[in-house]
């Protein structure tokens, strides 16, 4: 049978490593980030995110997180700049978030969790023809990943919440078009970043993570509408999808390096 990850007790990241051994292997993400052992790189360069809301093609419940996909056939939706050379195209982006608004981010900050982490995931159309031959190499991807705070709702998550009611079971998708990622970054793009993995299996240590340290806001009513999704398809006994996160892996040798002192 195939092997079904999940993050119950019996499936979830402390089980990982049974099928996936790079699970305890020298780049693993997500890490807590300690900005006090940061390295400010003044060689980094500016973060330079350009999306085109045209290129939003879809929502889907994965059964893992919700996802938005993207047109990822030309260059329109990418990311330059930053520590990545060449251009990175945007793939899709979801969450990750917990059961109560106390945790649900993967990475953390000394120690501080939020209740949600958004991850942009990018791959090097610069260098590979496509996302499935660049997804394991070492630098094959970059995902951008924002906290979420609560505070005010945000207006921009809104229009994917409305989208929930029609992605609730694992497996259902629905179009979602015309939608701008670029409206879910802060007004800072400062970040951190460290070479790492992808945080659910394979677990492909082929992730240039670039965190950003300014947050954006999210309302408790919108975490709420988050926890209605759920891990579970038709026909299964209901289980909501709350607490996708894999918990932060050890640093090993790697540095976090800062864009800002
Ligand atoms: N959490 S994650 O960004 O590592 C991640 C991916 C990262 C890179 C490429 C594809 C990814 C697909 C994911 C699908 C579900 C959850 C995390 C995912
Ligand atoms: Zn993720």
């Amino acid at each position: 049978m195939a092997h079904s990850w999940g993050y119950d007790v019996e499936n979830g990241p402390d089980k990982w490593g049974d099928h996936f051994p790079i699970a305890n292997g020298p780049r693993q993400s997500p890490i807590d980030v300690v900005p006090s052992k940061a390295q400010y790189d003044a060689s980094l360069k500016p973060l330079r995110i350009q999306y085109d809301p045209a290129t939003a093609k879809g929502i889907l419940n994965n059964g893992h997180s919700f996802q938005v996909d993207f047109v990822d056939s030309d260059d329109r939706s990418v990311l330059k700049g930053g520590p990545v050379s060449g251009t990175y195209r945007l793939r899709q982006f979801h969450f990750h978030w917990g059961s109560s608004d106390e945790h649900g981010s993967e990475h953390t900050v000394q120690g501080v969790k939020y209740p949600a982490e958004l991850h942009l995931v990018h791959w090097n159309s610069g260098k590979y023809p496509s996302f499935g031959e660049s997804v394991a190499k070492p630098d094959g991807l970059a995902v951008v990943g924002v906290f979420l705070k609560i505070g005010n709702a945000n207006p921009y998550l809104q229009k994917i919440i409305d989208a929930f009611d029609a992605i609730k079971e694992k497996g259902k998708q629905t179009s979602f078009s015309d939608f701008n990622p670029a409206t879910l970054l802060p007004g800072s793009l400062d970040f951190w970043t460290y070479d790492g993995s992808l945080t659910t299996p394979p677990l492909l240590e082929s992730v240039t993570w670039i965190v950003l340290k300014e947050t954006i806001s999210v309302s408790a009513e919108q975490m709420a509408r988050f926890r209605s999704l759920l891990f579970t398809g038709d026909g299964e006994a209901p289980c909501h999808m709350v607490d996708n996160y894999r918990p932060p892996q050890p640093l090993k040798q790697r540095r976090v390096r800062a864009s800002f002192k």
